[in-house]
């Protein structure tokens, strides 16, 4: 079976954590969190190499060139994530073809289980694309601007996405590129597609893949990286 590139977008600055230190170096069970989310993917055998899309300047990458047997390579990334998600696209190797699928997976998720993106990659790559997520299962409030519930939204049929998400290199680059030209700012590669016409496959993922956001997540994240490995 052959093994897929993953662009890693670490070129944020982690303001909803505070301090002046991008979350993705903040310690997290005695490593730097981005450690752990790239020991994750190298480790992964349907994983080929990884391409860590880095902050202009960035001192605190450590400069490890392989990790688990398999190539890391960096650059740079932009003002948003999606900016760094195309510069990552394009920094790929040239064997990696504009037909060949491709994984985009947050620095900020270390807790992502093998099994979840070997099945992402079972099911969405004849799909022609995908992501992990998972249902909403909580009821959904509308707040107003007092913080009042407004309104009770649907919950039916709507999802929370995860990453890894998967898709051609070709595709969504170029979809990417047409939201930037129409002053778009897909929060995710899935966004991007659906803008462009795809209609990417949702699988569900386990829920402790969490995305490490504010300075309480790091608790959780350390309690569940055992227990996702
Ligand atoms: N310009 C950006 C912004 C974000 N990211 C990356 O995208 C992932 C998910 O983004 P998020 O959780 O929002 O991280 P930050 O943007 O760093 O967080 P904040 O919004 O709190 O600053 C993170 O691994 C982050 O490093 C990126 O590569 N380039
Ligand atoms: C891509 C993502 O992980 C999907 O949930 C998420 O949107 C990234 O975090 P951000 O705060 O939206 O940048």
């Amino acid at each position: 079976m052959s093994s897929l590139w993953c662009v890693v977008p670490a070129a944020g600055r982690g303001a909803r954590v505070g301090g002046d230190t991008p979350k993705q170096y903040l310690p997290l069970a005695g490593r730097p969190l981005i450690e752990h989310t790239l020991a994750r993917l190298a480790t992964h055998p349907r994983i080929a190499g990884v391409m860590v899309v880095l902050g202009a300047g960035d001192e605190r990458w450590p400069g490890v060139e392989r990790i688990g047997g398999k190539p890391v390579l960096t650059t740079i990334g932009g003002a948003e994530r999606c900016d760094s998600v195309l510069a990552g696209l394009d920094a790929l190797p040239n064997d990696v073809a504009a037909d060949d699928f491709v994984l985009v997976h947050d620095a900020a998720r270390p807790c992502v289980r093998a099994a979840d993106i070997a099945r992402l990659i079972e099911l969405a790559v004849p799909a022609g694309g995908g992501l992990l997520g998972a249902p909403l299962r909580d009821t959904l409030k509308r707040a107003d601007a007092a913080h009042r519930s407004a309104a009770t939204e649907p919950r039916e049929e709507r999802w929370r996405a995860f990453t890894p998400q998967l898709f051609r290199r070709g595709e969504l680059a170029a979809a990417l590129r047409a939201a930037a030209a129409s002053g778009l700012k897909p929060s995710d590669e899935a966004m991007a597609m659906e803008r462009a016409g795809h209609a990417p496959l949702l699988v569900e993922g386990a829920e402790d893949n969490i995305k490490v956001t504010t300075a309480a997540d790091f608790a959780l994240a350390e309690f569940l990286l055992d227990r996702t490995a």
